[in-house]
């Protein structure tokens, strides 16, 4: 998977390949991360990135020109790959574009700042726009970090235990299921019986109970999207009278 992030602070994208999962994919060259800064696309002898808003109102907007140029060079470089526009404005990132992302080889992630770029480049070059969530930052680069780590950790050979990511939630549209490990008694609380018996039926009968409960509990606008099987609609059933009980 080839990563190319168009970014006036290439040492703040550059630290989400410092550690862990991710930096050990780039170190495997499962990944690679190529930062590219528009100013080196300036002419000027101040390397002007940034202007004024036509129309007047606060703030600035980064210039087309130089933008432009940097998109094309790294299109260049990498072929047919998807121009992503990180803002507020964009498609609310799922797991399922995580997905989708990760199968296609290579991505170009824009950046803004200040209050955003100039609209022609979104027309001229962007093919997606994509938000991480409604609230605004003060740069798109920690949506493209966001991207880049929820990508490589879905690359095969990426994450050690080969089940995990597949297993994840969100990927069967659900939450998590709840987790523990050792000591077996913390402060009087103890694990759930189930997960010590070893039978690995009931266990996988408990977490998709637990997976379906939380999802109803905490997010039922999932459970909107999802069809549920028979025997998953009695868990959840079996669930709720549970917690009432
Ligand atoms: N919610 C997000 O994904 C996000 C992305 C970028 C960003 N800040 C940069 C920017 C500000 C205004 C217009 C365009 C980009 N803030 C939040």
């Amino acid at each position: 998977m080839q990563f190319s992030v168009i970014t006036l602070f290439p040492e703040l994208v550059e630290s989400v390949v410092a550690e862990g999962v991710v930096g050990r994919a780039e170190k495997r060259g499962l990944m690679e991360l190529k930062c590219v800064n528009p100013r080196d696309f300036t002419e000027d002898v101040h390397r002007t990135v940034d202007d004024r808003p036509y129309g007047g109102g606060p703030g600035m907007l980064m210039r087309p020109d130089c933008l432009l140029k940097t998109i094309r060079s790294e299109r260049e470089r990498l072929g047919k790959a998807k121009v992503i526009y990180l803002s507020p404005q964009g498609k609310p990132l799922e797991q399922s574009m995580l997905q989708a992302l990760s199968e296609e080889g290579s991505a170009i992630l824009l950046c803004g700042r200040y209050e955003g770029i100039d609209e022609r480049v979104i027309d001229l070059e962007v093919d997606e726009e994509w938000s991480i969530g409604d609230y605004v930052l003060s740069g798109g680069e920690l949506a493209a970090m966001v991207v880049v780590d929820g990508v490589t950790r879905l690359l095969p050979e990426a994450l050690g235990h080969k089940g995990s990511a597949i297993e994840d939630s969100f990927t069967d549209g659900l939450l998590d299921c709840p987790h523990y490990t050792r000591p077996e008694r913390i402060e009087d609380l103890d694990v759930p019986k189930v997960l010590l018996s070893g039978n690995h039926q009931h266990i996988e009968k408990w977490r998709k109970k637990q997976a379906l409960g939380r999802t109803q509990l905490r997010r039922p606008d999932l459970l909107q999207n999802t069809e549920l099987n028979e025997s998953d609609k009695v868990l959840l059933i079996e669930f709720m009278k549970e917690i009432k009980t």
